[in-house]
């Protein structure tokens, strides 16, 4: 039996006092790949936030890589966000330094120090996402599809168990969007756990996947079909 990455048993989940979704209850084993879908406004990034600490579930019981969501304090959020690999839709990569030190000031700010270590990792995830020749480039000199794989390599660099990713081919053209979901396909064939919110269906359809939907304050597992 695969572990179980993540467990939510009848959760609640607010934006300030207002109810999100409502008896959340789901378990994602090792080695999934979850769409989360549903309208604008439904609730997916509410979702998603609560999985990596930045939402406090009110009601319930989560855990998440070990991590018990309920009981979650600020100090155990880095701890917590070092197990996962967060993908969002506008990479969020630092536009000041380039590639290779935007890797690196993430290596250094989870606690890596040897020189020689850092270098291998980056040349490493960078390979992983077919970007090994890009690292001296500055974000601006990048295709959005070309910095969104560098966020997927950023999102690798403390081989994470779990890779949240919040509607990541958001911003990119569908022949871009398709290539960065080869890109997640690979990473998940390799065991890694993907839990994606997306309104792409043509990409659900193209690579279907177990598929939750957000609405009407629920989440709920849909049959393609029905989606
Ligand atoms: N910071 C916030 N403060 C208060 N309400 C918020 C906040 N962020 C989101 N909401 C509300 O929570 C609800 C769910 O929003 P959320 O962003 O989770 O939806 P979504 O499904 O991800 O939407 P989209 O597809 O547009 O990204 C919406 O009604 C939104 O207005």
């Amino acid at each position: 039996m695969p572990e179980t990455i993540l467990k939510l048993q009848d959760v609640a989940i607010f934006q300030k006092e207002n109810l999100i979704l409502n008896h959340v209850t789901l378990e994602v084993k090792k080695g999934e790949f979850v769409y989360v879908i549903g309208k604008t406004g439904s609730g997916k990034s509410s979702f998603m936030k609560t999985l990596y600490g930045d939402l406090p579930i009110n009601s319930g019981e989560g855990s998440i890589v070990d991590f018990n969501l309920k009981t979650l304090k600020e100090k155990d959020i880095p701890y917590l966000r070092r197990k996962l690999g967060i993908v969002f839709q506008d990479f969020k990569l630092l536009p000041d330094r380039n590639i290779n030190n935007n890797l690196k000031f993430v290596l250094k700010a989870t606690g890596w120090k040897d020189s020689v270590k850092m270098d291998a990792k980056i040349e490493e995830v960078l390979s992983k996402v077919g970007m090994k020749t890009k690292g001296f480039k500055f974000p601006h000199e990048l295709s959005g599809g070309e910095q969104q794989r560098i966020a997927i390599a950023r999102a690798l660099l403390n081989d994470p168990e779990l890779i949240l990713a919040d509607e990541p081919t958001g911003n990119l053209d569908p022949q871009t969007s398709v290539e960065i979901m080869k890109v997640l396909q690979d990473i998940n064939e390799n065991g890694r756990t993907i839990i994606m919110a997306t309104h792409d269906y043509a990409l659900i359809l193209k690579y279907p996947h177990k598929t939750l939907k957000c609405d009407n304050s629920k989440v709920f597992e849909v049959i393609q079909k029905a989606i």
